[in-house]
């Protein structure tokens, strides 16, 4: 979407935030995000969860990314033609993109949409997330990604963006949010 003439502002009523979390602190920025810009949160979830199990879901989503399996999604939204702003939250998985955000990504035409990734991950970063977002959706406008490390399921920490770290990751949320002129 254009931003308004008048204002230079990107219009919040056709925001969504669509995310993917499995520990929490992928949601815990969405949360941050929608505080500061509105427009509707939708999580990500599959027709048949992953397993609780770390090793078993780090081997399960080995598979679907070597076989390019697209598990299918719960979650439906039904007025996508409404919003042009997407902002769109993952965990990295993999080094990659998770298997669900390439499920939503390779299912909705989101052409001529403007797409805003935000990501949580281990310390390794983003990997090749942000070009597999490009290739799913090469007709979008994609703005820079905002990143930053959360858990490590791995080793044992979940939930890391809660307390003081919430707070530091709040005021870095806002930084972001304003070097892509949304605020
Ligand atoms: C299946 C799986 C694979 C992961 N692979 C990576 C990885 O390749 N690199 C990384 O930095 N972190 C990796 N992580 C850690 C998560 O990216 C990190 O804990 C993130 O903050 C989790 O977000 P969430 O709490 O929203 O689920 C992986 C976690 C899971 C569950």
């Amino acid at each position: 979407q254009e931003p308004d003439a008048a204002t230079g502002e990107i219009d919040k009523e056709h925001i969504v935030i669509v995310y993917l979390s499995r520990t929490g602190n992928t949601e815990a920025v969405a949360d941050i995000i929608h505080q500061e810009v509105g427009g509707e949160m939708v999580e990500l979830k599959l027709e048949t969860p992953y397993p609780e199990d770390y090793d078993a879901i780090v081997a399960q989503v080995d598979r679907e990314n070597e076989r390019g399996y697209l598990p299918p999604l719960e979650t439906e939204i039904t007025n996508i033609e409404e919003y042009d702003t997407l902002f769109i939250g993952f965990p990295t998985w993999d080094m990659q993109l998770p298997p669900p955000m390439k499920s939503f990504l390779s299912e909705y035409d989101l052409s001529g949409k403007t797409l805003i990734p935000f990501n949580t991950n281990g310390g390794y970063g983003l990997g090749s997330s942000i070009q597999q977002v490009e290739e799913l959706c090469p007709e979008c406008n994609i703005l820079d990604a905002f990143s930053i490390k959360g858990g490590l399921e791995r080793d044992g920490i979940y939930l890391a963006i809660k307390g003081e770290r919430r707070d530091q990751v709040h005021a870095e949320v806002t930084d972001w949010l304003q070097s892509i002129e949304i605020q």
